[in-house]
């Protein structure tokens, strides 16, 4: 695969759909600096210097609802990276829909975008970011949102930006390469036995309700699924509270 290193640029998603036209194959973009990230649902994206900022932009093969599975491949591939650099007793977990957490805290975020509509996306793009070095303070987060957390801060580790970028893109391939093989199944699997909060109680608020339930499982088609008093209730977007 192929990789950008930028010092600055506003978002590494942005500069994603920007190149994607003229790009010929899998392209890492990685970027020192951001000045205008975003995070999940609109939310700003704090990206200090010293902290991961990058996306991959790839040509999906499938549909838009399979090319959106591949948020637990980089969730996964995200666990993995950080148990390598961090090594045992780093305490590594996964919250539907794709945050990793350390030590309980919220250390990465994924959002995915894709260029073009329905049948015709053409492009996807997955931004990662990843505290290395520092997270915003708690006030900054949502309320009730989980406390963010750094690597540097957890572990008093110093991990640079490209280094990491050398195991997360190997991590990476290789979850894809499952994925396109023997499709969802193998990284559903995966991503439930490192799953937070499996079988407890959650909840979760979508743009027009708040539901609270057990979570049960995650779906075939990448849902939150909830056993809740009055049934079971599939899921496709939303936050989850613990
Ligand atoms: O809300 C989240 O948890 C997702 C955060 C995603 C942040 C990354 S940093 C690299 C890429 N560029 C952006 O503007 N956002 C993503």
């Amino acid at each position: 695969m192929a990789r950008h290193v930028l010092d600055e640029v506003d978002s590494t998603n942005s500069e994603a759909a920007r190149l994607a036209p003229s790009l010929s194959q899998p392209t890492w973009i990685m970027a020192r600096r951001q000045t205008s990230a975003r995070g999940r649902r609109g939310r700003v994206w704090v990206s200090p210097e010293g902290n991961f900022a990058a996306t991959l932009v790839m040509r999906p093969a499938g549909d838009p609802a399979q090319s959106a599975l591949r948020s637990f491949v980089a969730a996964l591939a995200l666990a993995d990276a950080l148990a390598l650099v961090m090594g045992p007793g780093a305490v590594l977990s996964l919250k539907w829909p794709n945050d990793v957490l350390l030590n309980g805290g919220k250390v990465a975020g994924i959002l995915l975008e894709s260029t073009g509509a329905g049948a015709g996306v053409t492009h996807l793009a997955i931004g990662i970011g990843v505290n290395l070095v520092a997270a915003p303070p708690i006030e900054a987060v949502e309320p009730g949102a989980l406390p963010p957390v750094s690597v540097l801060g957890e572990t008093g580790l110093r991990i640079a930006p490209e280094e990491f970028l050398t195991y997360l893109a190997a991590a990476f391939a290789r979850w894809e390469s499952q994925f396109s093989t023997f499709g969802f199944a193998p990284i559903r699997n995966a991503w439930l036995s490192r799953a937070a909060r499996l079988g407890q109680p959650v909840t979760a608020r979508t743009m027009t309700e708040t539901i609270e339930g057990t979570f049960d499982t995650l779906g075939e088609d990448g849902a939150l699924i909830l056993a809740t008093p009055q049934g079971r209730r599939a899921i496709p977007a939303a936050d989850v509270f613990f």
